[in-house]
């Protein structure tokens, strides 16, 4: 179980007032956790998005979160990434932390393996990009070109780009959005797998109730500016999209989005 295998965390905290810093006196949280958010509020000209909410991770957890669009699960995630700290309340997060959004967003005039790395401190060796691009299946596509790459695979670079930071916290935010349905279930199984062998905590944002199902270890609601919902998933790995349970569970979720599933 994947949830035995816990790293060291040094959370490090995101606010206003302390931007990441190891001298910062809001870094005492417990190493228990890997994301600890407290009283987070955040508004858009006035209008409350996130309000007031609360939310832990257990280090080495998968967590996906749903919710209905523009409920503000992106500006949680990015809130969390580090990109937005125009915020009210306490975040803290480990400082290994990595995001990988549904948009590959790769630099063109850089071959594969330069995006990789960019952005990486010191000076990293072509091999540590090549080690990345190997465990997501995209040895074969080191010197490519962006450009020449399918939405496939440009999402595994983009992966490939989050796991070199080797991250205690992995942010997703719809990596398999735009992908097709037959690609988006490689990436999805591959997704499994890395978290597996690395054993870093998972913040999943997607619209796709199975595939939160399939993947987390709990799905969480967000709906009026907080954590509304949380359902905890207990099945076995490999999951078994036929399991009874799975039904069950896909259904109590899709109720709590206020799907109707007889007409899904
Ligand atoms: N920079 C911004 N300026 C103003 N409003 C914003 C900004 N970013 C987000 N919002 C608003 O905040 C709300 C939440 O947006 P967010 O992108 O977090 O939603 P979401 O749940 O991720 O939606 P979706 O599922 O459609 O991606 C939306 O109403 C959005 O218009």
């Amino acid at each position: 179980m994947a949830t035995d295998v816990h790293r060291p965390v040094t959370p490090s905290p995101v606010s206003p007032a302390s931007p990441d810093s190891p001298d910062s006196p809001e870094t005492t949280v417990d190493a228990g956790s890997a994301v600890r958010v407290e009283g987070l509020s955040r508004s858009f000209d006035g209008r409350p998005v996130i309000d007031n909410l609360q939310l832990d991770v257990q280090p080495g957890e998968f967590v996906a979160l749903l919710g209905r669009s523009g409920c503000g699960k992106s500006t949680l995630l990015r809130i969390l990434a580090g990109l937005d700290r125009d915020i009210e309340g306490t975040v803290l997060v480990p400082r290994r932390k990595a995001v990988a959004f549904q948009a590959p967003r790769l630099m063109p005039w850089k071959r594969v393996w330069r995006n990789v790395l960019l952005g990486l401190p010191g000076k990293p060796e072509r091999g540590v990009a090549e080690r990345a691009l190997e465990e997501v299946g995209l040895g074969h596509r080191t010197d490519a070109w962006p450009k020449t790459l399918s939405g496939g695979e440009a999402q595994r670079a983009s992966l490939a780009r989050a796991l070199v930071r080797e991250p205690d916290l992995l942010l997703l935010d719809e990596p398999f959005g735009a992908l097709d349905a037959l690609t988006r279930i490689t990436a999805q199984r591959l997704v499994g797998e890395l978290w597996q062998q690395r054993g870093c905590a998972v913040l999943l944002v997607t619209h796709d109730v199975e595939e939160a199902v399939l993947l987390a270890d709990r799905v969480l609601v967000m709906d009026d500016g907080v954590i509304a919902h949380e359902t905890r998933i207990d099945l076995d790995r490999p999951r078994d999209l036929t399991d009874p349970r799975f039904a069950e569970l896909r259904a109590e979720l899709l109720n709590r989005l206020g799907v109707d599933e007889s007409s899904h």
